[in-house]
C-alpha cells in the first residue's frame, strides 16, 4: 500500500489508541445483527399511502411494540401508541384534547415519555450508541441520553434526579416536541435503510412531496422505473418524453404537479389547445371521486390533452426514422392512417377510428408540427430545464438512482431482463455493437447519464436512447413489445389495446431462470434473490407474489389507486432483516385521519420468503464489506506508523 496514503490517514488517526479504538469499533460494528432493509416500488405520486408505510415500518413498529407492552396493554391501547409513533404530532393534539385538568395531563405526558424511552431503547438495541446519537433529535441527546440510561438502570437511587428532568421537560413545555422527536427517532431506527425499486412519477397526485421525503430519508437507493425516466428524459432534453409526462399529467388530472408545483408554464399549450381542440370523450381526465372539478377545467384538461398527445405522436416519428435499429416502423401511426376513410391498418388489421383529432395535422406530411406547436413545445422545454425544483429532484434521482443494484446479494430491479421465448438473454443491436443482459443495462444507464449530463442536446442518440427506454421493445424498464397509447385513445377495438410482455414475465417463474440471470450479474444463485417491480400482482385471481421457489420477489401490489381494483390489494413491501425476509401486503390506505381516529392499521398480511438459518450479520452486507475494508487499511497503518 501506498506509504504516502498512510501517512495521510496518520493525521487523522495520531495515536496508537485512535487506531486500535477505531479497529476495535468497526470490529465490534461488523458482530452486529444486519439492519433492516426496506423496499417499496411504483408509489406512483401516493404520496400519504407511502408515507404511512415509511412511518410504521410496514408493521415493524407495533411488532416492537407488541413485544414490549404486549402483557401490559391492550390492544386498543396498543394500537393507540402505536399512532402516536406514526403521527405523534397529530395524534397528541387529539389526545390533549381529551383532557379536561392538568394533572391527568401531566400523568399521561410522564407514562407517555416513558413508554417512548421504552421503545426508542428497544428499536436502537442492535446499533451502536454512536449511531442511536444520530438518529436522536438534536436539541434533546443531552437530556434523552440520561433518561435513555435510566431504563437500563435498575438502581434506585438517582430515580428524584430521572423524576426532576421528566417533570421540567412537562413544565417548560417541550414534552410533545419530546415525544415527537422519540417517536421519529423510533421510526428511522425500524429501518436502517430503504430501496425505491422504481416508479415514483405519474398517476397519483403528489410524485415531489415523496421526492422531498427521500432527499431528507437517512438511507435510501433508487432503481429507475419507466416513469422515472421519462421525467429524466424531459429534463435531459428529450421533447418526446415532455410531451409524454404533460400528457400522463393530464389524463389523470394532475396538471397541477406541472404548474403550481414545478412552476411550469402551461399557459402557451393551453392557448395552443383553446384553438385546435374541444370536448372529447377519449381524452377526459380521469377524475377522482372526491375531486371537485368545473365542467370548464375538466374542458380545459382535455383539450390540453388532446393537443399533447398528438404532439407526442408527431415527435416519435423522426426518432423512429433515425433510428433504425429501435425497430419501431410499425409505431409510424401517423403515417399509416387513412385519413379519408378514418381508419389505420396495424399489425395487417384494420380498425375504425373514433374520437379523432386531427386538426393539426397534415395528411401529406403528418409527423410535421405546426409553427405554434414547435413554439409550445420550446417554451416548454426551456420551463422545465429552468425548473428549480425539478432540477434538484432530477439531480437526486441521478444521484441516488441507477438501472439495477446489487445489494447484499439481491439484484433489485423495476422492469426486467428482455428474454427470449428460451430464456435465452435478448440482445440489441446498437450502434454495430450487440449487447444482452447485464451488458445492455449498463450501456443504457451509460446512454441515460450521458443524455443527463448533456441537456442542451435534444436529437442525440443518448437523449433518443431514454425515451427507448420508455417504450422500446428491449427496454429492461418497459418489458413489453409495443406501447399501445394511440390505440387506446382511437380504436374501440380492445383488442388493439394489449401490449405483449416480454417472455421474462412468464419465465421468472421459474427458478433455473432466474439463477442464469443472478450468474449474470455475478450474485450467488443460491443465496440471491430478484426483487421486481412494475408489473401489480393479481392477489385477487391468486397470483403469488412470491415465484421461483423464492429466488423472485414482486413488490408492485399496486400503491397506486387506479391499479387497486385489479390487484385487490394496496401494496406489497418487503423487509429484509438479520432473521430473513418477509413480504408484507397492506389492505388499501384512505387516509391519515382514518389511522388518527380509529388507530386502524392498513397491514398486513406476512409471509415469510426465506429464514437465516443464523442471525446475519453486518459484516456479511454490502456495508460490512466496506468496513473489513477499513480495518484491513487501519491494520495496515498500525503496522507502519505504530508496531516498529
Ligand atoms: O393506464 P395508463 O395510465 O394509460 O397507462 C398505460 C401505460 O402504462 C404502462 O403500463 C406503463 O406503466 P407501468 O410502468 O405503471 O406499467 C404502459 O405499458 C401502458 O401503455
Ligand atoms: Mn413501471
Amino acid at each position: 500500500m501506498n506509504t504516502k496514503y498512510l501517512d495521510l490517514l496518520a493525521q487523522k488517526y495520531d495515536s496508537e489508541e485512535k487506531v486500535v479504538t477505531e479497529i476495535i469499533n468497526l470490529k465490534a460494528i461488523l458482530n452486529l445483527p444486519k439492519g433492516t432493509e426496506h423496499f417499496v416500488s411504483d408509489l406512483h405520486g401516493e404520496y400519504q399511502a407511502f408515507q404511512h408505510v415509511l412511518r410504521n415500518g410496514s408493521g415493524k413498529v407495533k411488532e416492537k411494540i407488541t413485544d414490549l407492552f404486549g402483557e401490559v396493554l391492550s390492544e386498543e391501547e396498543i394500537n393507540e401508541f402505536a399512532t402516536l409513533v406514526y403521527y405523534p404530532e397529530e395524534k397528541i393534539t387529539l389526545l390533549k384534547n381529551a383532557f379536561d385538568n392538568e394533572t391527568d395531563l401531566n400523568q399521561w405526558y410522564t407514562e407517555t415519555i416513558e413508554r417512548m424511552l421504552k421503545l426508542t431503547s428497544y428499536a436502537s438495541s442492535k446499533y451502536t450508541r454512536s449511531k442511536l446519537r444520530k438518529a436522536l433529535p438534536t436539541q434533546f441527546v443531552y437530556v434523552i441520553e440520561e433518561l435513555l440510561y435510566k431504563t437500563d438502570n435498575d438502581l434506585n437511587n438517582k430515580e428524584q434526579y430521572y423524576n426532576k428532568i421528566l417533570q421540567q421537560i412537562i413544565s417548560l413545555g417541550q414534552a410533545d416536541k419530546l415525544i415527537a422527536g422519540l417517536a421519529y427517532t423510533t421510526q428511522r431506527l425500524v429501518v436502517d435503510h430503504l430501496h425505491v425499486v422504481g416508479d415514483i412519477y405519474d398517476r397519483g397526485p403528489e410524485p415531489d412531496k415523496i421526492m422531498e421525503t427521500l432527499i431528507n430519508y437517512h438511507s435510501v437507493d433508487i432503481q429507475w422505473g419507466n416513469h422515472d425516466v421519462l421525467w429524466i428524459g424531459a429534463f435531459a432534453g428529450s421533447k418526446v418524453c415532455l410531451a409524454n409526462i404533460i400528457r400522463i399529467c393530464a389524463r389523470y388530472n394532475n396538471l397541477e404537479i406541472i404548474e403550481d408545483v414545478y412552476g411550469i408554464n402551461l399557459r402557451p399549450l393551453l392557448n395552443l389547445a383553446e384553438k385546435y381542440y374541444d370536448d372529447n370523450p377519449a381524452f377526459r381526465p380521469k377524475v377522482q371521486s372526491d375531486e371537485k372539478q368545473t365542467n370548464h377545467e375538466v374542458l380545459q384538461s382535455t383539450k390540453i390533452h388532446q393537443a399533447i398527445a398528438m404532439i407526442q405522436f408527431k415527435l416519435e416519428s423522426p426518432i423512429i426514422k433515425r433510428r433504425s435499429y429501435f425497430n419501431m416502423s410499425e409505431r409510424l401511426l401517423l403515417e399509416k392512417l387513412d385519413y379519408d376513410r378514418n381508419e389505420i391498418t396495424i399489425h395487417g388489421k384494420t380498425y375504425p377510428l373514433e374520437n379523432t383529432c386531427f386538426s393539426t395535422i397534415n395528411p401529406e406530411k403528418p409527423d410535421e408540427l405546426l409553427e405554434e406547436e414547435k413554439e409550445v413545445m420550446d417554451k416548454l422545454l426551456f420551463s422545465v430545464q429552468h425548473s428549480e425544483k425539478l432540477a434538484r429532484h432530477m439531480n437526486f434521482l441521478m444521484k441516488k438512482g441507477s438501472l439495477y443494484l446489487k445489494y447484499n446479494g439481491n439484484l433489485l430491479i423495476h422492469g426486467c431482463i428482455p428474454l427470449d421465448e428460451k430464456g435465452k438473454m435478448e440482445a440489441m443491436t446498437i450502434e454495430n455493437k450487440s449487447y444482452a443482459g447485464r451488458e445492455l443495462l449498463d450501456v443504457f444507464e451509460h446512454y441515460l447519464r450521458h443524455a443527463f449530463a448533456h441537456p442542451e442536446e435534444t436529437d442525440d442518440l443518448a437523449t433518443d436512447m431514454v425515451w427507448y427506454l420508455w417504450t422500446g421493445e428491449y427496454s429492461s424498464l418497459f418489458g413489453k413489445r409495443e406501447m399501445t397509447t394511440f390505440e387506446r385513445y382511437f380504436i374501440n377495438d380492445k383488442e388493439s389495446h394489449k401490449e405483449k410482455k416480454n417472455p421474462y414475465y412468464h419465465l421468472r417463474e421459474y427458478e433455473n431462470i432466474c439463477r442464469d440471470i443472478l450468474a449474470d450479474f455475478d450474485l450467488n444463485p443460491d443465496h440471491g434473490h430478484i426483487i421486481n417491480g412494475h408489473t401489480p400482482v393479481k392477489e385477487i385471481s391468486g397470483e403469488n407474489p412470491i415465484k421461483a421457489s423464492g429466488k423472485m420477489i414482486v413488490i408492485d401490489g399496486g400503491f397506486s389507486k387506479a391499479y387497486q381494483s385489479t390487484t385487490g390489494i394496496a401494496g406489497y413491501t418487503l423487509l429484509f432483516n438479520s432473521y430473513g425476509m418477509q413480504l408484507v401486503a397492506h389492505k388499501q390506505f384512505n387516509s391519515k385521519e382514518e389511522v388518527l381516529l380509529n388507530g386502524a392499521d392498513v397491514l398486513s398480511v406476512k409471509r415469510l420468503v426465506d429464514k437465516e438459518l443464523e442471525r446475519k450479520k453486518v459484516q456479511e452486507t454490502n456495508v460490512g464489506e466496506e468496513l473489513l475494508r477499513e480495518v484491513h487499511i487501519l491494520n495496515r497503518l498500525m503496522e507502519y506508523r505504530y508496531l516498529n
